[in-house]
């Protein structure tokens, strides 16, 4: 037991009063939540209104005033946002497992704590999962700003019928780790494909003589540290709690803000949030400046292109698809235009969805 002054004690008794008022407007909260899903049941309407969430992050910071530290408000808030929205209708979201991968803490950030996850052994099955209507969400790495795409998510959106329903961007700090936390221990180091070439210089210098093993994530790569001393693994800080391993360096990636872009897939795109990107995935005709020719559209639109990429089509030996990000939302006028057409101009056209945009990228979670 602690001697608290008088005042203290006269203090905490004021936040346990605050603390209480809290969870009962929280409790409040979300039977309105509650009340309105069963609203738009009736209607048939989407559970998801992103629009109306980003109006409550704007008016809630504005109303702040930079008293209550933002970035925290705002995780207050998407915690409190999400599990609202959960109430509505539970989700389960299919990512590329096992436990802890990037793409699980990618998940919690985007879902919150209260959606369900399921983890799958590839991206292929994400997709699948998700196309089958099994999961109701699925999140795959997209790209990474120091290894550009990630070349199984672009393919996949040729193998399934799904859509893009967001997109979360989270910066990744790599850790070399070991049952030991000693690197004498260490005589391969196993981790996904992607961390080993973003740590590739530093393993070069300080590890020159150990092998690397490719594994299909960071988190099995961490299962087999757990079970085997002489490996190390690359893993996420998730990893090291949930492997019980121990840090033999902290922040081992070749350059600082290393950022992995995730996206969302599920059945239906939401709709219109004021800050959005639409993809495509487009075939274009053999011809000279068929490509060209789907530029000068956006420029004519006005239509800003965000990213272009393209893909080899497989079996067919020279031929391309290319993937295409453009901000703004299908339900805006020049958005549907430009893409109208887009479509006449190509000999394959798919929209993959409109999204809101996934805003700075955060580790915290
Ligand atoms: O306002 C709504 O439409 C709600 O369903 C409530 C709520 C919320 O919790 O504030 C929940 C889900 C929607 O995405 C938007 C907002």
């Amino acid at each position: 037991m602690t001697d608290n002054s008088p005042e203290i004690n006269k203090i905490r008794r004021r936040i346990d009063i605050i603390d209480d008022s809290i969870l009962d407007l929280l409790k409040e909260r979300i039977e309105c939540a509650k009340a309105i899903g069963r609203l738009k049941d009736e209607d048939k309407r989407a559970k998801w209104d992103p629009l109306r969430e980003r109006q409550i992050y704007t008016r809630l910071l504005e109303n702040n005033r930079g008293v209550f530290p933002e970035q925290a408000l705002r995780s207050i808030f998407h915690e409190v946002i999400t599990s609202c929205r959960l109430s509505q209708k539970k989700i389960m979201v299919a990512y590329l497992g096992p436990e802890a991968t990037f793409t699980h803490l990618a998940g919690v950030k985007y879902f919150g704590h209260s959606a369900d996850f399921k983890a799958m052994e590839s991206i292929d099955e994400v997709f699948a999962e998700v196309e089958k209507g099994r999961t109701t969400y699925g999140i795959v790495p997209v790209e990474n700003s120091i290894e550009g795409a990630v070349f199984s998510t672009l393919d996949s959106f040729m193998k399934y019928r799904v859509k893009i329903c967001g997109e979360v961007r989270l910066e990744i700090s790599h850790n070399l780790v070991c049952k030991s936390g000693d690197i004498a221990d260490i005589q391969t180091v196993a981790s996904h494909a992607q961390p080993l070439a973003q740590c590739r210089e530093w393993l070069k210098k300080n590890l020159p003589r150990i092998p690397t093993l490719p594994v299909f994530s960071t988190s099995a790569a961490a299962q087999m540290a757990a079970n085997n001393p002489n490996i190390g693994a690359i893993a996420s800080s998730l990893a090291i709690k949930t492997y019980e391993l121990q840090v033999v360096v902290k922040g081992i990636e070749d350059y600082q803000g290393n950022t992995t872009r995730f996206l969302i897939i599920g059945s239906k795109s939401p709709e219109y949030s004021g800050s959005d990107r639409t993809s495509l995935l487009i075939g274009t005709i053999d011809r000279p400046g068929a490509l060209s020719k789907i530029l000068t559209v956006l420029s004519e639109e006005g239509i800003n292109l965000a990213k272009i990429e393209s893909r080899p089509i497989k079996g067919k030996n020279w031929q391309y698809v290319f993937f295409l990000d453009m901000m703004g939302h299908i339900e805006e006028e020049r958005i549907r235009k430009g893409c109208q057409r887009i479509k006449n101009k190509c000999s394959y056209f798919e929209w993959l969805g409109s999204y809101p945009t996934g805003g700075e990228a955060t580790s915290d979670l």
